[in-house]
């Protein structure tokens, strides 16, 4: 069953036509890759997904609903959650303050309680804590639970801004570029990681790569974006050997 319906996006900066037309269906369970040269638009269509843009065109639809144009909260409550090119992590907090802030969603107290320190205060954040640390333990991050996130090195803080998607609990992930500035053995065991999440959380990825050996090593579908448009689609293999992805993005 589709669990991500995109039929004709399509936005504009000025007079740039950044994304056009663009649709893609991914079923639920999938793990599917977005690829193409620099520029072509694929964070853009991230953007459009996670309501970061208002399309101008098209529309979105997140297993049944209709989420065009919905605003960042409404879409990640709605089910979809993203890490960025850049990591974006609160580096000044902890490591596992970082999962707790995306656990709020979920565990709810009114300020009152917060501000008096109410019984329900304490049972709210040590229930907090323990799915926090959970999380973390996926991730083998539990150890280094109490450091400041800045303090960790560059691959951990990869798998703790997937961790923190994680934790609003969300159908469907999209990563950006999860393997940028990552060696061999980093990305090797991203993408252990990245299986381990669709299999035990039975997650949904969308990501954005430009690094071949995790896109053929994991990806089972694949969308090519040129100029904003969709250059081909179909399986990942298939699309590699593509003549027209050849002379477009992989060179040679
Ligand atoms: N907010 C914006 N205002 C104006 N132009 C923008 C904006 N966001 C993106 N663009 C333009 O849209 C086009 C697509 O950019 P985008 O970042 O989506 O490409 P990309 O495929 O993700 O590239 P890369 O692989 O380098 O990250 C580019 O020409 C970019 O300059």
């Amino acid at each position: 069953m589709a669990l991500l319906e995109v039929k004709n996006l399509g936005i504009s900066f000025g007079g740039l036509r950044a994304v056009d037309e663009f649709s893609i269906t991914i079923e639920k369970g999938q793990l599917y890759g977005l690829i193409g040269p620099n520029g072509a638009g694929k964070t853009t269509i991230f953007n459009m997904l996670t309501g970061v843009y208002k399309p101008t065109d098209g529309t979105i639809v997140l297993d049944g609903k209709n989420i065009t144009g919905k605003n960042t909260i409404e879409i990640n409550r709605a089910g979809i959650a993203r890490t960025f090119q850049n990591i974006r992590l609160f580096k000044d907090m902890t490591v596992l303050d970082n999962v707790k802030v995306a656990l709020h969603n979920h565990y709810k107290y009114s300020t009152f309680t917060g501000v008096f320190r109410l019984p329900r205060y304490f049972k709210l954040e040590k229930a907090m804590d323990a799915k926090a640390l959970e999380l973390l333990k996926v991730f083998e991050l539990d150890d280094n639970a109490s450091l400041l996130a800045s303090g960790l090195p560059y691959g951990d803080q990869r798998k703790l801004e997937i961790a923190r998607a994680l934790a609003t609990q969300p159908k469907l992930l999209l990563l950006d570029e999860p393997a940028a500035g990552m060696n061999p053995n980093e990305t090797a065991e991203l993408m252990d990681t990245i299986r381990f999440v669709r299999d035990n959380f039975d997650m949904t990825v969308l990501l954005i790569e430009h690094d071949m050996s995790l896109v053929s090593g994991i990806c089972e579908k694949l969308s090519v974006l040129n100029f904003g448009q969709l250059l081909c689609e179909g399986k990942t293999a298939e699309v590699l050997k593509n003549p027209e992805v050849i002379t477009a993005y992989l060179g040679e």
